[in-house]
């Protein structure tokens, strides 16, 4: 029953994320969904700024400390390790969703392209680097990273091996092509507002200090110097850096 109870919650959490994830595309490429980055009554800037601010430092905390195995220790103290990870992509998924939900708009332009083919250019742009978020979570293992292989072994009573470490397809490229997914589709657009510049400076700046300060310290802790040759030989985000 408990185990039952675990993928429920798991499948649950994993459908809230693809929820989340097709809304973030929308949210900020200001299609298809009801709010988006520059919609909405626009407030005082400083309520902006404050604002928005606040409410990707809450993602970015939420982020941080769950990914932590000092965190994760304590949380499969409490709870079963099964549902670890669902319960890490369940609340960066309400964490997002509250970003979405609670934005406030500044409209004034920062650019604006009319050229129509440049135009164009950008939004595919956008789409292809959600397209490698996409494409990069399959390449390391999507159902591992999304809590769902921990959720099935659970029910199978199967111990979930360790993540295998991919130095593969993107991951020959660069060591975070997640991160370089969502860096091009944050700043890959036709019009950049001062809402929408302010929150791909806060991501960019968020994304190179937690890979370089948290996540690849632990990569660094838990594989040792496969992960420091790794380093030497392939850029961290932008493609042909390295010698
Ligand atoms: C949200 S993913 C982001 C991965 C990577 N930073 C990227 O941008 O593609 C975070 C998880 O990926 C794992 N990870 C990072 N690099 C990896 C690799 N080369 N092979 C397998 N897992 C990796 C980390 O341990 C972490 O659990």
């Amino acid at each position: 029953m408990k185990k039952i109870a675990i993928l429920i919650y798991g499948a649950l959490a994993y459908l809230i994320f693809l929820i989340a994830f097709l809304y973030a595309i929308g949210f900020v490429g200001n299609i298809y969904v009801p709010k988006t980055i520059d919609s909405g009554v626009e407030p005082t800037l400083l309520n902006a700024i404050l604002t928005n601010t606040i409410l990707l430092s809450l993602f970015a905390l939420q982020h941080s400390i769950m990914a932590r195995p000092k965190f994760k220790e304590w949380f499969n103290s409490i709870f079963s390790q099964a549902m670890e990870r669902s319960t890490y992509i369940l609340l960066s998924s309400l964490a997002l969703i509250l970003i979405f939900w609670k934005w406030q708009p500044i409209t004034t332009i920062v650019w604006d392209v009319e050229n129509t083919i440049l135009s164009s250019i950008l939004i595919g742009v956008f789409f292809l680097g959600w397209l490698i978020v996409l494409l990069s979570t399959f390449m390391i293992n999507h159902f591992e990273l999304f809590g769902l292989t921990q959720i099935f072994d659970n029910l199978k009573n199967r111990k979930t091996p360790n993540p295998k470490f991919q130095t593969n397809y993107f991951y020959k490229l660069v060591r975070h092509p997640i991160m370089l997914g969502f860096l091009i589709a944050f700043w890959a657009t036709p019009v950049m507002t001062m809402g929408h510049l302010l929150f791909s400076i806060v991501t960019t700046l968020y994304i190179f200090v937690a890979v370089k300060y948290l996540e690849e310290k632990d990569l660094r802790k838990f594989i040792g110097e496969e992960y420091e040759t790794y380093q030497k030989e392939v850029p961290m985000i932008i493609p042909f850096t390295k010698k």
